[in-house]
C-alpha cells in the first residue's frame, strides 16, 4: 500500500466525516479503529484515516496515540497528514488541538495550517472567528456541549492558549489573493517563528487554495473541508484517483438498532421526528442510577422491536436536563455511565444479529465501535454531509452496516434516511 494521504482523526465520527468527503472528493478511503494492528488486510486505497477517541483524554495521552498514528501513516507512505479536528473546535486550555498539532509538526519542522471550517455544515471563518452558520461559535449551541462547552469563537485565542509555539493567522484576503500570495505570507510567518496558522475560509474555494499550500507542508489540521481541500489537490495532481464505493441493494429494515448518546440541537430535533415514526425508548441516566432500569430489560425491548424493524435507544436530553444532572452526579460519571451502557446494549445485540447500527454522537459512537471491536471500515455512499454508510471489515460483524452521526450533522429527517437508504 502507497498512501496519497494520512489522516488522524480526534474521534470515529470525526473520522467518518472526513472519510466520507475524501471519498466524495474522488479518493479510496480505509477508516480505521485506532492504529491497525500487524498483518491487517487492507484493500489498497489511496487514504487512510485513522480515528482515534483523544479529543477530551489527557493530552499526553492524545499526543502518544497521534504520534504512533502519524508513525503508522509515514510508514504506508503518506507524505501529508491531516489533523482531523472538529469543525467547531471542541477543545479546552488544556488540548487537545495545541498539543497534538505541535507534536506532529515537530519532527517535520513543519507549520500546520490550522482551519477548522467547513462550508457545506456551515462552518466557516473569517477574521479568526469561527461561526456556525450564522452564530458565532460561541453563542451557538456548542456552548452548551456537555464534554467540551465552546464559550470562544476566536481561533488564534484558543489555539494560543493550548499551544506552545506562536500561532499566525492568514485572512481571507490573503486566500483570495491566490496561492503565490499564500506562500509568501506563510513563508514570512514561520521566519517570524510561528509554529501553526489559523486560516480563515468561508467557501470551498478557499479550502482549495489552503489544500493545494498545504501540501507543501508534511502536516496540517482541520476539519472535513481542509480535507476536501487536501483530496481535491491531489487528485488534480495526479490526474484522477479512484473512485467512491458503489451503492449497494436495499437492506431489510429488521434488525436496525439506532443508538443515540448526542445532545446537540440537531440529535434532539432528528429525535422528535423519528418518534412520529419509528419506536424510541429515552433511556434516563436517573433511573439506571436508581436501578429501575436496567440494560437488561433495554435489551429485551430492543430486541422484540428489531424483530420487525428499526429500534431507538436515546439517552439524549436538553441542555438544563443534562446541567441538572451533571451539577447533581459529575459530568464525566454521567458521560460514562451513558456510553457504558450504549455500548453494552449495542455489543449484547450485535452478538444476536443486527443489519445496521446507527449512532448519533462522536463520544458516544467511540463507545459503541470500542466495545464491538470493529477495526476497520471501507467508506460507503454519503448519506448527509459528512456522514457516510459504513460497511464493517473484518469476518466478526461482516455484513453489518453501520452509520456514525457526528451530533450537529444531518437534516431533521436523518434518522429515517439512514434507516431505509441501500
Ligand atoms: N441525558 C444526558 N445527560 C448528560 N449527559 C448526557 C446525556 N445523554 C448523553 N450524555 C453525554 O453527552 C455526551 C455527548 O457527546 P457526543 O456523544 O460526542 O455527542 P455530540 O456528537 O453531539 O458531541 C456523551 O458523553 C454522552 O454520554
Ligand atoms: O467536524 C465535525 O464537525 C465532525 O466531524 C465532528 O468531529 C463532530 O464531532 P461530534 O459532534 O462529537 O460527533
Amino acid at each position: 500500500m502507497s498512501l496519497y494521504l494520512g489522516a488522524i482523526a480526534d474521534d470515529y465520527t470525526g473520522a467518518s466525516d472526513l472519510a466520507s468527503t475524501l471519498a466524495g472528493n474522488g479518493l479510496r478511503v480505509v477508516q480505521t479503529i485506532g492504529v491497525p494492528p500487524d498483518g491487517i488486510d487492507l484493500p489498497e486505497v489511496d487514504a487512510v484515516v485513522i480515528a482515534l477517541k483523544s479529543r477530551s483524554i489527557p493530552a499526553d495521552i492524545a499526543v502518544r496515540q497521534s504520534l504512533a498514528a502519524d508513525a503508522w501513516l509515514r510508514s504506508k507512505g503518506a507524505a501529508h497528514v491531516l489533523f482531523k479536528i472538529c469543525s467547531t473546535f471542541d477543545s479546552t486550555a488544556q488540548g487537545n488541538i495545541g498539543p497534538v498539532t505541535d507534536a506532529l509538526a515537530a519532527p517535520y519542522l513543519a507549520m500546520p495550517i490550522v482551519c477548522p471550517a467547513f462550508p457545506r455544515n456551515r462552518r466557516t471563518v473569517y477574521q479568526g472567528h469561527l461561526f456556525v452558520g450564522s452564530d458565532r461559535l460561541d453563542e451557538s449551541p456548542m456552548k452548551d456541549h456537555p464534554v467540551t462547552p465552546m464559550r470562544d469563537s476566536s481561533l488564534p485565542r484558543l489555539m494560543r492558549a493550548q499551544s506552545r509555539r506562536a500561532v499566525g493567522t492568514l485572512s481571507l484576503a490573503v486566500i483570495r489573493a491566490g496561492d503565490d500570495v499564500v506562500r509568501t505570507e506563510l513563508s514570512r510567518l514561520r521566519q517570524a517563528g510561528c509554529g501553526s496558522v489559523i486560516a480563515d475560509a468561508v467557501t470551498d474555494a478557499d479550502l482549495e487554495v489552503l489544500g493545494r499550500v498545504a501540501l507543501d507542508d508534511a502536516v496540517s489540521t482541520g476539519a472535513s473541508g481542509m480535507g476536501l481541500g487536501l483530496a481535491r489537490a491531489m487528485v488534480v495532481g495526479r490526474g484522477g484517483l479512484g473512485t467512491p464505493e458503489p451503492a449497494r441493494a436495499p437492506d431489510d429494515l429488521r434488525g436496525s438498532l439506532v443508538l443515540a448518546g448526542s445532545c446537540s440541537i440537531a440529535t434532539l430535533e432528528q429525535l422528535d421526528l423519528a418518534e412520529r415514526e419509528w419506536p424510541v425508548l429515552r433511556l434516563g441516566a436517573e433511573e439506571l442510577m436508581a436501578g429501575t432500569t436496567s440494560v437488561k430489560a433495554v435489551v429485551d425491548w430492543a430486541r422484540r422491536h428489531l424483530a420487525d424493524g428499526p429500534a431507538f435507544v436515546a439517552t439524549s436530553a436538553s441542555p438544563d436536563r443534562v446541567a441538572a444532572l451533571q451539577a447533581a452526579h459529575g459530568a464525566q460519571q454521567v458521560s460514562a455511565l451513558l456510553e457504558d451502557t450504549l455500548a453494552e446494549i449495542a455489543a449484547q445485540l450485535a452478538s444476536e444479529g443486527l443489519s445496521r447500527l446507527i449512532v448519533a454522537g462522536g463520544e458516544t459512537s467511540g463507545a459503541v465501535v470500542d466495545r464491538l471491536g470493529i477495526e476497520a471500515f471501507l467508506i460507503g455512499r454519503e448519506l448527509a454531509p459528512g456522514v457516510p454508510m459504513l460497511h464493517a471489515l473484518g469476518r466478526r460483524y461482516a455484513n453489518l452496516r453501520l452509520v456514525l452521526k457526528s451530533g450537529n450533522f444531518g437534516g431533521p429527517g436523518f434518522f429515517t434516511e439512514a434507516i431505509i437508504a441501500e
